[in-house]
């Protein structure tokens, strides 16, 4: 600067906007709105994309599976309190589910949120955020943006993936300062997700371990799926003859009809495995805690995990290994003798017999084509044109919806099926779904429960206005779980009631999609492979049977008795 030329100035937003760039951040998912409209505006005029939500929950669950699916930290933007709080619960899904965001939120002017004067969208969003995330922090200051975005990028990425939430005031936005002493407050992250190799004597145990198996088991979780290792783990899983289990999320790690995949011995697998090697999978609920009668109560437990604080936690570990799948993975490679573990193959047959009589099962349920027609008939149909475009990525939510089409829709690339995962939260469908055409370009089908849909649908028009390669298809059953309850005492609907007769494929039509209406897998069928060719946003509504379903499908046991609703 000369002295008649003023020094350039920079600000708060364009220092946001900097940083994000500088750390490789190509897309925001947000709902604008003060203090940060212009953000977005600046964000969007600096090269990054930005796409506009109709609910912050929405661009959250987008920003949360942008992280799980490229392994970089989504990024989330909403306004103060009110946004701020509906970006919550998908910055606590994605805590829940270990994937990779941050959300940004605007907030009001510290001075009088401290002395609670009553300021517009007052909140101390800070402490709020504290408890739904993996860590919060707030930049109180225009040199500290860097530093908070870099701190951020980093804890949400680093160690086991979460949620973290960043707080920054209006007035920090707004302030302004020398251009050049800015620039110096940015900094790129080096090695933002360090390797986390494992001890040496670890992998040895480890080996020791599955060694003395007689009937080895794998169970590979979506941990296994987001650490891009797939090359390490099938050699692994080949080379020693494992039988294997995917989560729902680590469906297609392996493909889902890989001989040794032991997916539709399930029960038997947990049941009689005398040596269990968890890889990025909690033995949490989704696995019965690692308890009897479900597992063999004298199983010994492996586990693979970045988390340390993860082993015992449900039941003893015998072999805690911890460290990144990645690099674990390599360990064993390098330190398993040839020959060293070897599944014996009476195991392996007794699994491959067993599957062998449930694909039988599912084939008859499969063939059932009764009108009006049945979850399974809608399905098959989803699961054939889907199995020719194995680039497609399948979004899933509900109660039947969900439970039925995992095991129907098999999975044969790696990252494809993106589900309701380890909270079982309903809302995911339309941001998980509008994340993944963005992030990838490829076609998306949202196979969604009528009721699931629901919590998302108004992203029908966010769908069309980026015109996505999205089709929705609903399992519409008229209800929660199933669309023929009543109720005992007048015409009011049941609690788990919604319209029999709702007309989903009319809500695109408004937004310039294209609906279709399906009361049969034929037509289902001909819309699913013409709503693909299409390559544009698309809904199909399924009329399924109201009296199909179970009351919160495969996890009813959860309902607690009491003296039942009959006094
Ligand atoms: N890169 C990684 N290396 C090792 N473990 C990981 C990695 N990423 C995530 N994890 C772990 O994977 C686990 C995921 O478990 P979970 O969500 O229960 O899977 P699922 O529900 O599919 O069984 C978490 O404990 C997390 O710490
Ligand atoms: C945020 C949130 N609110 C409520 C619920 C509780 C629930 C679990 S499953 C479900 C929907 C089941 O009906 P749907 O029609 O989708 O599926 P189907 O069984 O095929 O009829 C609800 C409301 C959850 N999990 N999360
Ligand atoms: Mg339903």
């Amino acid at each position: 600067p000369t002295p008649d030329v003023p020094a350039e100035q920079t600000d708060g937003y364009h220092l946001v906007v900097d940083a994000l760039k500088l750390n490789d951040v190509e897309t925001i998912y947000g709902v604008v709105g003060i203090p940060i409209t212009d953000l977005a505006r600046l964000a969007q005029a600096e090269g990054i994309r930005y796409i506009g939500f109709r609910h912050e929950s929405n661009a959250g669950h987008a920003a949360a599976i942008a992280g799980y699916l490229t392994k970089k930290p989504g990024v989330c933007l909403t306004v103060s309190a009110p946004g701020f709080l509906n970006g919550l619960v998908a910055l606590a899904n994605a805590t829940t589910n270990c994937f990779p965001m941050v959300q940004i939120s605007g907030s009001s002017e510290r001075h009088v949120v401290d002395l609670k004067q009553g300021d517009y969208e007052e909140m101390d969003q800070l402490a709020a955020a504290q408890q739904f995330c993996k860590a919060a922090y707030r930049v109180s200051r225009v040199e500290d943006i860097g530093r908070g975005i870099a701190r951020a990028l980093r804890t949400a990425i680093s160690g086991r993936p979460g949620g973290v939430y960043l707080d920054i005031p209006a007035a920090v936005l707004g302030s302004i300062m020398d251009a050049e002493a800015g620039a110096k407050t940015l900094s790129r992250l080096v090695d933002p997700a360090p390797r986390q190799l494992p001890a040496p004597e670890a992998v040895d145990r480890a080996i020791e371990v599955l060694a003395t198996a007689e009937r080895p088991l794998v169970v590979l979780g979506k941990g296994a799926a987001y650490a891009q290792a797939d090359d390490q783990i099938r050699e692994f899983i080949e080379s020693t003859g494992i039988p294997y289990v995917p989560m729902s999320m680590a469906k297609g790690l392996l493909p889902d009809d890989h001989p040794q995949s032991a997916a539709t011995a399930r029960s038997l697998a947990l049941k009689k495995a005398d040596v269990v090697m968890l890889v990025g999978a909690r033995l949490n609920w989704l696995l019965n805690h690692g308890q009897a009668p479900q597992w063999n109560p004298d199983a010994k437990f492996v586990q693979v995990d970045i988390e340390p604080t993860e082993m015992d936690s449900n039941q003893p570990i015998a072999a805690p290994l911890v460290g990144d799948i990645e690099s674990v993975f390599e360990a064993l490679a390098e330190r398993t003798k040839p020959g060293q573990i070897a599944a014996p193959t009476a195991w392996r047959e007794e699994l491959a017999a067993r599957s062998a009589q449930n694909v039988a099962k599912m084939a008859e349920r499969l063939k059932a084509d009764k009108h009006p027609m049945q979850f399974m008939g809608a399905l098959k149909a989803i699961r054939d044109v889907v199995h020719e475009r194995p680039e497609t990525y399948i979004v899933n939510e509900g109660a039947n919806a969900l439970d039925l089409a995992r095991n129907v829709i098999d999975m044969h690339v790696p990252r494809h099926r993106l589900d309701s995962g380890t909270w079982g939260v309903m809302g995911i469908g339309m941001g998980y779904a509008i994340a993944a055409a963005v992030e990838t370009g490829d076609p998306v089908v949202a196979v969604e429960g009528d009721s699931a849909f629901g919590f998302s649908g108004m992203e029908l028009e966010t769908i069309c206005r980026y015109n996505l390669p999205v089709v929705t298809v609903i399992m519409n059953n008229g209800g929660v779980y199933r669309g023929d309850d009543v109720n005992p005492l007048g015409d009011a609907p049941a609690p788990t009631a919604l319209m029999i007769e709702a007309r989903h494929d009319k809500m695109i039509e408004a937004f310039g999609g294209k609906g279709y209406r399906a009361t049969t897998p034929a037509e289902v069928t001909a819309a699913l492979t013409e709503a693909l060719a299409s390559g544009g946003p698309a809904l199909i509504d399924c009329v399924i049977d109201p009296s199909a379903g179970t009351e919160s499908g495969n996890i009813g046991h959860l309902n607690p008795k009491g003296i039942g609703l009959t006094k």
